[in-house]
């Protein structure tokens, strides 16, 4: 990987329309897209089904034109930068061949790109070097995904876009992939994915660019997006004296949500969860209080619900 003093990636009003101008089955995928991703970053593109994340990508890719806006990657466009082996991708689709063995694979592709060199480093990267003489078609979906993974690193490319890499992998396989992920962004590579699954921006990417609709509807430090927009719940027990009357005042203070009392244990949302809990605890007598943090799958409804 070489540095570089332009932003890995750079989206300004990046929009794609499919169908006729004039037509009514006009669709507008993409719809005015702007961002910037510094070398190093890693960012989620998290957005429900239909969001418009794989036509994003495509065009972050050089797969597809853009309808409006413009695509830069590392000061480059699209093409140039993959045909300098500085952007490679893992996609959904695209063929494997299934009667090949896994380390023949990666070793033809790696003659093509005349980077032999690399072959035993990509395997260990991807986790593939148990599997090295196992024919491709008897591989799982998830070691499958490893495959495109090793085939990717092969150019040693400064930018890695992934799209959905896990999706159908249960459990196990997906922890498996972001292991493998992980060791190899700790390198310093800008990597870019789209997901689905909540937990795995929470887990994987300091920054999440949410997705609805063609546009981008938050940007900010996973953490923070989670923090900000979910709140917290918290949970305790109350004493039987004055309960009714806590509950009145939980229930008129502002930044309280969603009062609920299951026998003597009272759960509430809020937003700042320590000005709460102090009420709670010298105020109101409470014991027991458990404080959660809101999963991002509270942040996600909340923002992309029309
Ligand atoms: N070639 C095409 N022609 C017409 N419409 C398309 C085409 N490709 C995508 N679309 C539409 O554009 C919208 C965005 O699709 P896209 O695949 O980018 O979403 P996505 O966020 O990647 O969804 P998913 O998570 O399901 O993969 C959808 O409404 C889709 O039906």
């Amino acid at each position: 990987m070489s540095t570089q003093l332009a932003p890995a990636v750079e989206l300004n009003g990046l929009s794609k329309r499919f169908g006729a101008q004039n037509s009514s089955r006009v669709v507008n995928a993409v719809n005015g897209i702007d961002l910037t991703v510094q070398a190093g970053e890693i960012v989620a593109f998290l957005g429900p089904n239909g969001a418009g994340k794989t036509t994003a990508l495509d065009m972050l890719l050089g797969l597809s034109e853009p309808t409006g806006g413009t695509v830069r990657v590392l000061g480059q466009t699209p093409s140039s930068a993959v045909a300098a082996g500085r952007l490679a991708a893992v996609l959904q689709t695209g063929g494997l061949l299934h009667d090949m063995r896994v380390g023949e694979t990666v070793r033809a592709v790696a003659a093509m790109h005349r980077v032999t060199s690399r072959v035993q480093e990509v395997m260990e990267r991807a986790d593939l070097t148990g599997i090295a003489r196992r024919s491709v078609g008897k591989c799982s979906g998830g070691e499958q995904q490893r495959i495109k993974f090793a085939l990717a690193l092969l150019p040693d490319p400064d930018v890695l876009v992934l799209d959905e890499p896990t999706a159908g992998m249960d459990v196990g396989a997906r922890r498996r992939f972001w292991d493998a992920m992980r060791m190899d962004a700790d390198q310093g590579r800008t990597v870019i994915f789209a997901t689905h699954y909540l937990e795995e921006a929470e887990q994987f990417a300091r920054r999440t660019v949410l997705v609805a609709h063609g546009k981008v509807v938050a940007d900010a430090p996973t953490e923070q997006l989670r923090a900000s927009l979910g709140g917290r719940t918290l949970s305790c027990s109350l004493p039987e004296q004055g309960r009714e009357a806590a509950m009145e005042l939980l229930g008129a203070t502002s930044g309280i949500a969603d009062v609920s009392l299951d026998g003597h244990r009272v759960t509430l949302r809020a937003a700042d969860s320590d000005a709460v809990a102090r009420l709670l605890l010298n105020e109101l007598g409470a014991t027991d209080l458990e404080i959660v943090a809101a999963t991002l799958e509270a942040a996600f409804t909340n923002l992309t619900e029309d």
